[in-house]
């Protein structure tokens, strides 16, 4: 095989060119709403994106690299995935075959029931992407851009609400060399979203964004499922995927290794309750594991609300103040890690398929009374 050209950095030309998303009876669309209701053109209550023992291979002969190995994911309209993984796990090299930026090795991928390459002249303009890196015109402002990207679109939305949208309106004069990090990327969005895509793929769309862009970033996402579009993104924040996403794919070494919503993810895995060290000796605990650093004191349990029961009950017989109490149910970050570190089970010939979820690691034992210091 021909290694495969990496993401191109000046992606412009070759990125994928928004469109309007098309009504019901527009001559391109091969049926009607799907089982949310929407225009997607897919069949009814087929997923938006599917790929099916998707693999790719770069390079050939002894210095051929195995990046994708069997991937298996849907996408619904009307729904966010976050494809979630290692550096190197493969998450790109996925979504660039859902880009159709290049063709997979092996196995199958259909957006809105077509294929990706072969189907590039209609899939393309129902597609919205966000590349990691950006090549617009430094010189250009930020409106001249918007204006440039609108004249490659059939019915783009007016410059004026892309501009508001992405809260740009105030930085409209301004030349794309002069904008923050945050600015472009959200410069990239209004490009990206700017012909109504009914599928929206963003690759990492919040890195290097400050806490507050982020949350702008997450209510546009949010709002986009709102209005019908199958969004799969890649990102390397939990708390993001967590937060945004209905499906989670975790990907190690090219193969998707748990997939689910995130509560499914995190079934079976610990919940953990973590405060500062009281002064005084705990009292036994329905928890699991216990870790005691001198300063911060870890419970791991599978009964959360037990363990936090017994444990305000206790400080609250006992007029103990238990500072920087937190309690968490969603343990993904354990998942993640265990995944990261190879403490998760065997990788599966295949990759599973999110819907329905992997059956979820057994639960630890059961709880026992040993917290105490
Ligand atoms: N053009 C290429 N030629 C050879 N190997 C490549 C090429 N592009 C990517 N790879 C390799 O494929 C693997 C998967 O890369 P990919 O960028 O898809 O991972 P990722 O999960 O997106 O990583 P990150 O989170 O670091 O962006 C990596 O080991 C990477 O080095």
């Amino acid at each position: 095989m021909t290694p495969t050209p990496r993401r191109p950095s000046t992606d412009r030309p070759g990125r994928p060119g928004p469109s309007p998303r098309r009504s019901p009876g527009d001559a391109t669309g091969t049926a009607t709403g799907t089982a949310t209701g929407t225009a997607t053109g897919t069949p009814t209550g087929a997923p938006a994106i599917e790929l099916r023992d998707l693999r790719r291979t770069y390079g050939r002969g002894s210095s051929a690299y195995d990046a994708v190995r069997g991937v298996d994911l849907e996408v619904a309209a009307g729904s966010v995935t976050a494809l979630l993984g290692t550096n190197g796990a493969g998450k790109t090299s996925t979504l660039e075959l859902v880009e159709g930026l290049a063709a997979p090795t092996g196995g199958e991928v259909r957006v809105l029931g077509l294929d990706p390459v072969a189907d590039r002249a209609r899939v393309r303009p129902r597609t919205g992407v966000l590349l990691q890196s950006s090549g617009f015109p430094a010189d250009l402002t930020v409106r001249e851009t918007l204006r440039m990207w609108a004249a490659t679109v059939t019915a783009p939305r007016p410059v004026e609400e892309s501009l508001e949208r992405l809260t740009l309106t105030d930085r409209a004069d301004v030349r794309v060399g002069a904008l923050s990090g945050g600015e472009q990327r959200r410069l990239d969005l209004a490009c990206t979203l700017m012909g109504r895509p009914e599928v929206v793929l963003l690759d990492e769309p919040t890195t290097g964004l400050d806490p507050e862009s982020r949350r702008d970033v997450w209510q546009i996402v949010r709002d986009l499922r709102d209005d019908g579009a199958a969004v799969l993104l890649t990102t390397h924040y939990l708390e993001e995927a967590e937060a945004l996403a209905d499906h989670l794919a975790i990907m190690h070494a090219g193969r998707v290794r748990r997939a689910g919503t995130p509560a499914e993810i995190a079934e079976g895995h610990p919940s953990t309750v973590r405060l500062d060290t009281p002064d005084r000796t705990l009292p036994a605990l329905p928890a699991g594991r216990f870790e005691d650093d001198g300063r911060t004191t870890t419970l791991h349990t599978t009964d959360l609300q037990a363990t936090l029961t017994a444990l305000l009950a206790w400080a609250d017989a006992e007029g103990v103040r238990l500072d920087r109490l937190d309690a968490r149910t969603a343990s993904l970050e354990s998942v993640f890690l265990a995944i990261a570190e190879g403490r998760d089970a065997p990788s599966p010939d295949r990759s599973p398929d999110p819907s329905p979820a992997p059956s979820p690691a057994p639960a630890t034992a059961a709880p026992t009374a040993g917290a105490t210091r």
